[in-house]
Order: structure tokens, then sequence, then C-alpha cells
């Protein structure tokens, strides 16, 4: 199989027919490209692994898809469309503020391990956020620069002024705000999509040794966490590393100034899970910010259940990792579900659950089906249950109803997914139609697409068929 070499000299061989284009070498321009990120469920150790504790987590099926369009030369602006949140921002590119972030001291290199936001630097942003969706209301305006910092502090530190004119279209299958990591997925498209422009990167392709495609990920994931910090003040690091990697992962980082322990878990056991949303908004900076003010009030207290929480994830991360764990048998899967039960109790005793999270508890626990615990940063968002084996129909529709009912959202989902992906060009096959090419995908294909199905049926990484060739991974694993 041909190589595709992404940072190199073959961008631009297929066209709208797909018929080879003979590389014009006075055409700087990229082709459209695409790359896309998953959401995650942490399965144990949230809160805790903001305080240097282990927590594992597991990338799940629903994704961002980031399109970046070039424009031509004489187009000197970049511009946001991230309809899941009505964002549509343009900037010129020669008002943004490189000359404070390329002065000597501050200027950063692709390479660079950046580990906390440089306030001059963000107050250097400031003045490009504040015309940001004026007539919106606060809370979403607020919303809209949180979004946009994380890309301007990205497109800054890695740019430079000469960068061309671009359109960057967002589109997310991950509810916002649900204890998903929906940010942690957008900031790794965003990453990955400006360390590719760049040209920093070098693949994917699949004869890439593993150590190099691990370095690329690991370049993502650095930047993808100072988006994070833009988004949401004090991330574990922890999502952002398993969107950029996939699969599952123990992740653990007890000094902010290094990078953190990973363990990937390659093989992440297909847990039956079901994911419910409670649809009650939660912030992801607030609920951390509680912990924070709890362990400050009480530190003793605070300190022995993170503490418990750290045994919890360990000692589960053990148990899966067992060669004789089995998802399918009950004896394995009660195991691992009392220690979700203990998980879930202890983040109650740390004031990050929400009545509508005990609510979801409380019907499982009633028709006694399985073991719940809410994922990510509680307040509302989502709660995870492992299924016991052998639930009758009668009992799970009965479940489903009544959460249906109370209106919640139940989530179809598969643990353990491939991280970053690329498809460059953003051309795929969509059909018999197409044999010959591609569907190019352009702007307005991937703003038309209709909801949630339509971004999977013209984007996804996984089509109909299975898997679609022409997205390509980092193959991380040995
Ligand atoms: N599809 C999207 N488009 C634009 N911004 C998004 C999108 N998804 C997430 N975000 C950004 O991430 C924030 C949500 O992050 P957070 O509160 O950590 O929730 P989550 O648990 O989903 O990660 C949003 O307020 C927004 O700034
Ligand atoms: C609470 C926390 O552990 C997880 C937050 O996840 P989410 O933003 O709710 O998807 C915070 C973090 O790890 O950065």
């Amino acid at each position: 199989m041909e190589r595709t070499h992404l940072n190199g000299t073959r961008q631009g061989r297929i066209g709208r027919t797909g018929s080879p284009l003979s590389r014009k070498q006075s055409s700087p321009m990229m082709p459209a490209f695409m790359v896309s990120a998953p959401g995650k469920v942490i399965v144990f150790g949230e809160h805790a692994v903001v305080h240097g504790k282990a927590a594992i987590a597991a990338s799940v099926s629903l994704r961002s898809y980031l399109l970046v369009t070039a424009l031509s030369k004489s187009k000197r602006i970049i511009s946001l469309r991230f309809p899941d949140i009505n964002l549509s921002h343009t900037w010129n590119i020669d008002d943004l503020p490189w000359a404070a972030f390329s002065a000597p001291g501050k200027k950063k290199y692709y390479y660079d391990l950046v580990t906390s936001l440089d306030p001059e630097l963000v107050a250097a942003l400031k003045p490009h956020l504040v015309n940001i969706s004026p007539d919106a209301p606060d809370d979403v305006r607020k919303v809209h620069q949180n979004s946009a910092s994380a890309f301007l502090y990205l497109l800054l530190s890695l740019g430079s002024q000469s960068f061309p004119g671009c359109l960057y279209t967002l589109r997310s299958t991950i509810p916002i705000g649900a204890g998903l990591g929906s940010s942690a997925s957008i900031a790794v498209c965003l990453a990955a999509a400006l360390l590719l422009q760049i040209r920093t990167l070098s693949g994917p392709h699949p004869d890439q040794p593993a150590d190099e495609a691990r370095l690329q990920v690991e370049r993502i994931n650095r930047w993808a966490f100072v988006g994070e910090m833009c988004i949401h003040g004090n991330p574990s690091g922890v999502d952002n590393t398993v969107a950029t990697q996939g699969k599952g992962v123990v992740f653990q980082r007890t000094d902010y100034t290094k990078p953190p322990k990973v363990k990937p878990l390659w093989n992440f056991p297909e847990l039956p899970l079901l994911l419910v949303d409670t649809k009650q908004p939660k912030s992801t900076a607030a609920e951390v910010a509680k912990v924070g003010a709890l362990k400050k009030k009480h530190p003793q207290i605070t300190d022995s259940i993170l503490e418990a929480i750290d045994k919890v994830s360990e000692g589960a991360a053990e148990m899966i990792t067992r060669d004789d764990f089995d998802p399918e048998d009950l004896s394995s899967l009660e195991d691992l579900g009392k220690l979700m039960t203990i998980n879930h109790g202890l983040l109650v005793a740390l004031g990050v659950s929400h009545p509508r999270l005990e609510r979801i508890r409380e019907l499982v626990d009633h028709e006694g089906i399985g073991w719940t615990k809410l994922t990510g940063a509680g307040g509302g968002g989502c709660a995870i249950t492992l299924l016991k084996p052998g639930v009758s129909h009668e009992q799970m529709k009965h479940l489903e109803d009544t959460l249906d009912e109370e209106g919640y959202e139940r989530f179809e989902t598969t643990l353990g997914c491939d991280g970053v992906g690329v498809l460059w060009p953003a051309v795929l096959k969509n059909g018999a139609e197409d044999e010959l090419g591609g569907d190019e995908i352009d702007q307005d294909k991937f703003l038309n697409a209709d909801g949630i199905e339509g971004v999977e049926e013209l984007v996804g990484v996984s089509g109909e068929n299975g898997d679609r060739e022409a997205w390509k991974f980092w193959r991380v694993e040995d």
C-alpha cells in the first residue's frame, strides 16, 4: 500500500473526480482535511485524578469531527463555525496578538510541554474574545469564549503571522457538558489540526513504527491539554489523553510540571454498560472547584475520601487486567460492580452527585439489574450502569421506559474505540455512485448533515459497512 505522508509532499492528490492530480509546485494550498477524536467515560477515579490519584477511563464511540478548509491567499481571515453551540466568529489574521505570543521567553514550540497557561498571554487574547456573540446571553457567550480561547491560544502558540486563511468547522456527536469529555475531544481535534497544518506531525500511515506513532500522539495530547486548560481551568489531563490515544487508560498525574503516568489498556474489556444522561447541565470547572473548596475546609477528611477512591481505582485496574476477568461472567462483573458502587458513594461524599443522578441509581437498584455510578464531573451529566448478565427483557424495558418518561437520555456506545484520526484529504467513499473517486466533504455538506446520524453518515469513522478506510489512526500499540 502506498504511504500517505501528511507532513510531506503528496497533498492534493485526489480531486472531485478521483483522478490523480499532478501537484502544482506553485500552489501551497492544503486540501480540505478532517480530524476526529472520541469522547470518554471515566470508569473509576474522577475528581481524585485532579488531586494526583489514579483514574481509569475509556474512549467511547461518540466523536467530534473538525473540517479544516484553507482559503485563497488573499483572504487573511480565520473563521470558526461551531454550530453545536451556535458559535460563528471571524478574526483578521493580522489583527491577532502574534507579537505577544512570539516575544522572547513566551514563544513555544510544537515539541514543548506546556503545563500552565501564561496569564500575560491569556490577557493578550482577551480583547479578541470580547466581541464574540455580543447579543448572546452571558452564559452562552462564556461557552463561546471558552471554545474560541482554546482555539486562539493553540493557534497563536503553534502558528505564526504567515498562517494561511482558514475555515474551521466543528460538529460533535458527544453531548456537551454531560461528563463525556466533549471539551477534551474538541481540544484534541484543534491541536491535531493545527499541528498538521504547521507540518510537524508524521503519518498516520499503516506501516509507521509504534514509537514514531506514539511521539505524534504525545505531541497532540500535550497541546490538547493546553486547550482543555482554556476551557475548564484545572484539568487532570485524563480526558485529553484517552481522547488522543483511544482504547482505555489508567492515568495518574502526581506532578503537574511533568507528563502523567499513563498505562494503556489496549484490550479494554467489552463491559455491558448502560450510559444515561440526566440532561441536567453541569460545569466541570464548578464541580472541580467544589472539591477544591471542600479540601481546603476539611483537608484530612477530603484526603481520606480521595485516598479511598485511589484504592478503588487501583483495585479495579488490577481486576480488569487479570487474565481470568471475564466481562460476561457474573462473578467478575459483581466484583467490579461493587467497586463502582463504592466509588459512587465516595463521590456523593465529595458533594458532586445530583438528585437526578441519584434517581438513576435508585431505579437501577430497585430493578436489581446492575451497579451505577456517576461519570465525569457530576453535578448532573451522565451515569454509567454496569449491567448484570441475564437481565430480562421486561426488566430492561421497564427501566428504559421509566428513564424515557422522566426525561433521561440513553446512549448506546462502545468502549475502547480508536483515538485521534485524520481524513486527508477530506474525501470519503460514501456509496456505489462515487466508486471512481470519492465524495469531497465541503463546509456546506458538513454543516447541512442532519443531526448526529447525518454527521455519522457523511463523515463518521465507521461507515455503514464497518470502518472507513480513508480515516487513518496512529497505531501506537506494540
Ligand atoms: N461541539 C462543541 N462545539 C464547540 N464547543 C464545544 C463542543 N463540545 C464541547 N465544547 C466546549 O467544551 C465545553 C464543555 O466542557 P465540559 O464542561 O468539560 O463538559 P464535558 O463533560 O462535555 O467535557 C463547552 O462549554 C464548550 O466550551
Ligand atoms: C472531574 C474530572 O476528573 C473529570 C471531568 O470530566 P468531564 O469534563 O465531566 O467530562 C476533571 C478532570 O479530570 O479534569
